[in-house]
């Protein structure tokens, strides 16, 4: 029997799983968790090894899934979200030192690691839409790349709206053209005088806006939608096959900013894969690696920086974190949450940040650190890593020596963002071929105050007509 999903905050319904994908967000504000964690014995991830990334997938959501989408079906699905891939092994490792390797996550259509979750999950929501008969409308927040690779994976799929919430100016010009020139007519983007944290802000709004939530049939696909994380579990169970998992112990360093891929890598501990530490990497904007410090988690002014999709404060999945390290305690993360929302600050329990310890270290990195890391690394390698990434490197290589293999999520191409990678290293990183005349595309976008009901009725009367 496949697990169902719940709450956060214990007081929304439970779900199986295509309703869950389907809620996004939790009715009583919350985000649903699974409420068993599958479990794979070292026999089992013994078998891994040798496998190939597609049927590695299948034994990692199957029991996730369970019986809800037919086997020869998720297969299919499976198959044909990782042929958009242009790399065989579709998330190759590249050992960048005797103990040190690099999991390259932007091999996917839009050169980041959200193609990952986000090609998968288009494909299993209009299964199950079609299945019901059912249309969605979708509304997604992006720093810069959950919305690039939503527009990519849903344009022109007849069975959902979508609108893509960016924050006005803080995203790379290349991100913001793989927003706005899709040309389909199901796709809107808008630009939001604001941060990614006001765009998530007012989406976690539109949720909890039930009489909207409803008349629009709203769906997310931000990694508040589990079935986002769920994806994102796979990469670590291939890391760890690959490398020996898992008679032997690995360790992972992950550029953090919504905290979904690091969390993906928490699950993964959890269903049994032999994880040492998981490293979370901040940028200048170091919400986490603070609280994990001092148990405070206080908000501050985003910062901009040369890695802007992590510029975050409100760091949606820490919620998530919250729940397990909490023993399961909804009442606590409700509490946490009201205070988030007064104060813009919450204190963990003693207790909780005990828990959190056991498994996560935490360290920033600044744009100066971020900018010398691409630079040496590409003159000591030849390797060059993009901000995000390099936040990444920076930031594990200031962890203490270890003998434990250390894998550094590469979270994005370094062409995404050329203007940072040419001042850090003087190398213009180009655009794969298939992109090539992105930036002389013509843009189509909308630009909208941080407004609830402006945004309401903007996606109101659009899905209306959809209709
Ligand atoms: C390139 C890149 N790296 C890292 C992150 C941080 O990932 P997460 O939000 O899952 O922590 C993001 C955005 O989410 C991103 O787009
Ligand atoms: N960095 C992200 C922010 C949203 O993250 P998500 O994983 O919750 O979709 C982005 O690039 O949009």
């Amino acid at each position: 029997m496949a697990t169902d999903y719940i709450s956060t905050r214990g007081n929304a319904p439970a779900l199986g799983f295509s309703d869950a994908m389907l809620a996004g967000l939790a009715r009583d504000g919350g985000l649903y968790v699974p409420r068993e964690w599958p479990h794979f014995s070292k026999d089992e991830l013994r078998a891994m090894r040798g496998l190939s990334y597609t049927e590695i997938a299948l034994k990692v959501l199957s029991p996730f899934i369970g019986d809800e989408i037919a086997p020869a079906t998720l297969k299919r699905i499976v198959e044909e979200s990782y042929a958009t891939f242009r790399h065989p092994a579709v998330c190759p490792l590249v050992q960048t030192d005797a103990n040190e390797f690099i999991l390259e996550l932007f091999h996917g259509p839009t050169l980041a690691f959200k193609d990952v979750a986000m090609q998968l999950l288009a494909r299993l929501m209009d299964h199950v839409l079609s299945e019901r008969g059912e249309r969605v409308t979708i509304v997604g927040a992006t720093s810069g790349d959950t919305g690039g690779a939503a527009i990519e994976a849903f344009a022109n799929k007849d069975r959902a709206d979508v609108f893509i919430l960016f924050p006005e100016g803080r995203v790379s010009p290349v991100q913001q053209r793989q927003m706005t020139t899709s040309g389909a007519s199901n796709v809107h983007a808008i630009a939001v005088k604001g941060t990614f944290d006001d765009c998530q802000g007012l989406l976690k709004d539109m949720f909890n806006d039930h009489r909207f939530r409803d008349e629009v049939a709203l769906s997310g696909v931000n990694s508040i939608n589990w079935a986002r994380v769920m994806a994102q579990i796979v990469y670590y169970f291939t890391a760890a096959a690959s490398l020996g998992g898992p008679d032997r112990a690995i360790s992972f360093t992950v550029p953090t900013g919504n905290f979904g891929d690091i969390f993906a890598g928490y699950a993964a501990k959890r269903m049994g894969l032999p994880i040492d530490r998981l490293v979370v990497a901040t940028n200048d904007n170091d919400i986490l690696a603070r609280a994990l410090a001092t148990g405070e988690y206080s908000t501050r002014e985003v910062i901009a920086t040369t890695s802007p999709s992590m510029d975050i404060q409100v760091s949606s999945n820490f919620e998530r974190l919250l729940y397990f390290a909490s023993g399961g305690n909804a009442q606590e993360i409700q509490g946490y949450m009201d205070s988030l929302k007064q104060s813009g600050a919450f204190t963990i329990t003693p207790e909780t940040l005990k828990a959190i310890r056991a498994d996560f270290a935490a360290g920033s990195s600044n744009m100066e650190a971020t900018a010398q890391t691409i630079r040496s690394v590409w003159k000591d390698s030849g390797y060059l890593l993009d901000p995000h990434t390099a936040t990444g490197m920076k930031v594990s290589r200031s962890q203490a020596a270890s003998a434990v293999p250390m894998v550094v999520l590469s979270t994005a191409h370094p062409a995404k963002f050329p203007k940072a990678v040419e001042q850090a290293s003087g190398v213009v990183p180009a655009l794969p071929e298939w992109l090539g005349d992105l930036m002389d595309r013509e843009e189509t976008f909308t630009v909208l105050p941080s407004d609830l009901k402006l945004l309401e009725d903007y996606v109101l009367g659009r899905a209306r007509a959809a209709r």
